[in-house]
């Protein structure tokens, strides 16, 4: 195998060095000393308005940035990517999630297949399906409505879907939906436990089809569904047919469970879990907002792929910010990256962007497989403000680990809603801006002081501010804009990983403990000798189970 560049023997990476070197941060000055530094570092991609004027960057890091994107070849794997490509080593595979939203009548042909009318093949059977659903034209065995649907899935099959669920709640006038992801078997009973099984269609969503948190779930969710028919009397022939669907590659394990294979949506081994909530994988959106709705959504993907594809580096926003990470993580050591969304919708979004960037970029060998040159994959965290405001930032402005930051907004609230004479989203957006401000901006020790604060104070109330910051704004959050930010972070994850020469698309280290979980099971329920092989740690946690188990 040919071997990979070492990202820190380029000329820019040596550039950026030596601009570390004498960097002094200094974001006042340089808002006082350039007018147009906003103006400048404001970059629009499809409906997003991106600020990047609050970072730690001036023309030099910005230049030596786009050095780097050309140095380590990041046009060329772009497109190998787009072009499907096996840029996937480690397992052989094309990386085409960008497919899943290309128009209809577009074609790419990978393999000698054209991918793009596959995929609007499969769109068309699951927007039949939730149509049906949706329409009431969709009964149960029982001749009834379904009023709920379980997505049963765990990882891409869980977390893409949940998530813009939430984030498109007020699109969502179809049935109730429903996620049950862990296999503590809590989740499944607090997910049906107050449902009509006569009523309730579950999908089941796995791309292999064999993971055991799904499956498991899956087969208490079936046992729970006969059950319940058996208690109302009702006959089960032909039931399951019409109270489960599924998705997967592996149809042929779909039908073998059980389900009818007219219920089936499939999908492809060139779409990641965590890059899938754009195929089939999001049926239970579909069902809850609509097959319109959910073209709009990926037509948000699509406009930021074709901005990627197409934006000049210094005007290319996931290129930019992939740097921008870069810069962070290797030369300030920053090893955490905060997204904050001041949109409650966007709750679970930090949940699903801790599944995109760490699964991606969380790798300690390169694509040839031998050792990275750097540190990889900072870990991604968030909550929606204002609730971190009045928990974790105060690590953000006053503690002494550098984390820049992420904050999105909507103009347009869902609700506009108004408490007395104030509309509410404009004290929300103030704590935007607030935010972003003192980050940025900090509070000197004069001027403390002249708030009259007593001296033995004035160290604890200084803000240093030069604290890193990227400000995202959109017209209101929308379908495509949900799949617009998407895309945007899938982008940025992409670019990261191409800089430090890593497969993005692998991995393989949620394997072991898979693994070593089967090997376990036995010593758990009682194998002595399978007990014994234990090392003295886990056998002793075994045995403190097998003692207080009730
Ligand atoms: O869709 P599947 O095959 O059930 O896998 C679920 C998740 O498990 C993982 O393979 C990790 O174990 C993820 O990459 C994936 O999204």
């Amino acid at each position: 195998m040919r071997s990979m560049t070492n990202v820190t023997a380029t000329d820019a990476w040596h550039k950026l060095a030596d601009l570390k070197d004498g960097f002094r941060p200094d974001l006042r000055g340089w808002f006082a000393a350039d007018p147009d530094r906003a103006k400048d570092l404001t970059l629009t991609a499809g409906d997003l308005h991106v600020d990047l004027s609050k970072n730690l960057l001036n023309e030099a890091v910005l230049g030596a940035l786009v050095e780097l994107a050309d140095e380590v070849g990041l046009a060329a794997k772009r497109d190998a990517m787009l072009a499907g490509e096996h840029i996937n080593t480690t397992e052989d595979r094309a990386v085409l999630h960008t497919a899943l939203r290309r128009p209809k009548g577009d074609s790419l042909v990978v393999d000698g297949v054209d991918v793009v009318a596959d995929v609007h093949a499969t769109l068309e059977q699951v927007y039949a399906f939730a149509r049906k659903v949706r329409s009431g034209e969709w009964t149960g065995v029982t001749g009834e409505t379904i009023t709920t649907v379980v997505n049963i899935g765990i990882g891409g099959s869980d977390l893409g879907p949940v998530m813009v669920y939430e984030a498109l709640k007020p699109y969502a006038d179809g049935p109730e939906v429903r996620f049950v992801s862990n296999i503590d078997p809590t989740d499944v009973h607090e997910k049906t436990r107050d449902l009509d099984p006569t009523r309730t269609l579950f999908i089941v969503a796995s791309k292999t089809f064999t993971t055991l948190e799904t499956m498991t779930n899956a087969r208490m969710a079936r046992d729970w569904f006969l059950a319940g028919l058996a208690d109302a009397g009702v006959a089960a022939d032909g039931a399951i047919a019409k109270h489960f669907a599924a998705v997967s590659t592996a149809l042929d394990l779909v039908e073998e469970f059980g389900i009818d294979p007219a219920n089936a949506f499939g999908f492809w081994n060139w779409v990641g879990g965590r890059y899938s909530v754009d195929s089939a994988v999001g049926t239970a959106v579909v069902v809850a907002i609509g097959p319109e709705n959910f073209a709009d959504f990926l037509d948000g993907f699509h406009q930021i792929d074709e901005h990627f594809a197409s934006a000049p580096w210094r005007e290319n926003v996931p290129a930019l910010m992939g740097l921008l990470n870069v810069w962070y993580v290797n030369f300030f050591k920053a090893s955490t990256h905060a997204v904050l969304p001041y949109a409650q919708y966007l709750h679970r979004f930090a949940a699903y962007l801790q599944q995109l960037t760490m699964e991606s970029n969380g790798k300690g060998v390169k694509a040839d497989g031998s050792p990275v040159d750097t540190e990889t994959g900072e870990v991604f965290w968030g909550e929606p403000g204002t609730n971190g405001q009045h928990a974790f930032y105060q690590l953000i402005h006053q503690g002494t680990q550098l984390i820049p930051a992420d904050f999105i907004a909507v103009a347009t609230p869902a609700h506009p809603i108004k408490d007395g004479d104030v509309d509410v989203h404009e004290l929300f957006l103030a704590n935007f801006f607030a935010q972003t401000k003192a980050l940025a901006f900090g509070k000197t020790a004069a001027e403390v002081r002249e708030d009259g604060v007593a001296e033995d104070l004035v160290s604890a109330k200084v803000f240093p501010g030069n604290r890193p910051t990227t400000s995202i704004m959109a017209p209101a959050l929308t379908p495509s804009v949900v799949g617009q930010l998407i895309a945007l972070y899938e982008h940025i994850t992409f670019t990261q990983g191409v800089v430090w020469g890593i497969n993005s698309f692998d991995q393989w280290g949620v394997e072991l403990g898979k693994v070593l979980a089967k090997q376990i099971v036995p010593a758990i329920t009682g194998d002595a000798s399978a007990l014994a092989d234990q090392d003295p740690s886990t056998r002793g946690l075994i045995e403190y189970y097998r003692a207080h188990r009730a």
